[in-house]
């Protein structure tokens, strides 16, 4: 079996020599231009469409949890990938304990007002302020899939409120499922705290928008974890200077690196991280893609395939 590896930036010979380790037998190697030498299986990140254009792959594996940047890929240059070579993902390999910690700890900053508390220290006020209550504090999650459900998962034994969003309907015990374009309304009504954890599809770029924001309770907060495109960076500000919003804790931007120009880093109700919520974690990544393929091998059923159509 041959296995051909691409990604910009990781370390590829720690990659190359985990696979070897946890597939015995197969011939790894590092993909570079110019290769056009046969291969099963292809795992990838920000490929060059050249190093999948025309192979005929038993599988590729996305090298992250999103596969947007591939599928935009595919969809600039339709022949880059047969429509019957399966697309795989990461599912969790580690990502989902890192969004909890990120989520969780950003929620419990909020509740407890630490950000209320920070800008009092910057004007040297000694100023109790009322606490928030349980009841008050609903956390809607966008996306309900395996890192949204990780979340919920880890924000239930706190008490609060919560309640999720997905395309089909979930039954995750102590979370209000809503599910459809019709319950999205309904969902954000009495949302405090938005966590968005969706894929980037057609029909979720630009859905945190002013329309959405304004359906939200009075005070609210939002969490981008997922993607830049979500978010209507220049709603987000509005809905920040009218007061509907009290803060927001961003992961991912409309354009990555952010531009030095841009508003948000100035912006003293948000709070920023680059891009780091949650990352591959090589280790787990490797003996998840080496399973999938023992079983693919094997023929045995395998979960993680992207549904090109569908867009995640
Ligand atoms: N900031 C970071 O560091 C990282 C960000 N991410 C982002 O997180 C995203 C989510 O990852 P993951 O949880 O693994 O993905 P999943 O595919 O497991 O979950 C996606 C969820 O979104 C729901 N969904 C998709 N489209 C719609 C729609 N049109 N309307 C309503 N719900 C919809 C799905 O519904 P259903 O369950 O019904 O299919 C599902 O619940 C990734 O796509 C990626 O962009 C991932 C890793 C790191
Ligand atoms: O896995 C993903 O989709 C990511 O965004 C990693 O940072």
């Amino acid at each position: 079996m041959d296995i051909i590896f691409y990604h910009p930036t990781f370390d590829t010979q720690y990659w190359l020599k985990a696979l070897l380790t946890a597939l015995p037998g197969a011939r790894v190697r590092e993909w570079k231009r110019g290769d056009n030498q046969p291969a099963d299986y292809a795992l990838v990140w920000h490929p060059p469409v050249e190093m999948l254009q025309g192979r005929d792959l038993k599988a590729v594996f996305a090298l992250g949890a999103g596969v947007d940047s591939i599928l935009s890929k595919l969809k600039a240059h339709p022949d880059m990938l047969a429509d019957n070579i399966p697309l795989f993902r990461l599912e969790d390999t580690g990502m989902g304990e890192q969004m909890q910690e990120y989520a969780v700890s950003q929620v419990l900053h909020w509740f407890r007002r630490f950000d209320d508390y920070q800008a009092l220290k910057q004007q040297a006020r000694w100023e109790p302020l009322t606490d928030y209550q349980r009841e008050d504090f609903t956390i809607g999650i966008l996306g309900a899939g395996v890192l949204g459900s990780k979340v919920a998962e880890a924000l239930a034994p706190w008490g609060f409120p919560l309640r999720c969003w997905s395309r089909t309907r979930k039954d995750y015990p102590g979370i209000t499922s809503f599910a459809g374009a019709d319950e999205l309304s309904p969902f954000l009504q009495g949302t405090r705290v938005l966590i968005n954890l969706l894929p980037n599809t057609a029909e979720t770029v630009g859905i945190i928008n002013r329309g959405l924001l304004n359906q939200l309770a009075d005070n609210s907060y939002v969490m981008n974890l997922a993607r830049g495109v979500h978010l209507v960076e220049a709603d987000l500000l509005k809905a920040l200077e009218s007061g509907k919003l009290k803060g927001a804790m961003l992961d991912v931007y409309s354009k990555e690196p952010l531009p030095p120009e841009s508003p948000l880093w100035a912006h003293p109700r948000v709070a920023m991280t680059p891009h780091v919520a949650a990352v591959t974690r090589p280790a787990e990544a490797v003996s998840y893609i080496a399973r999938t393929i023992t079983h693919l091998e094997q023929g045995e059923s395998v979960t993680g395939r992207v549904d090109r159509q569908r867009g995640y």
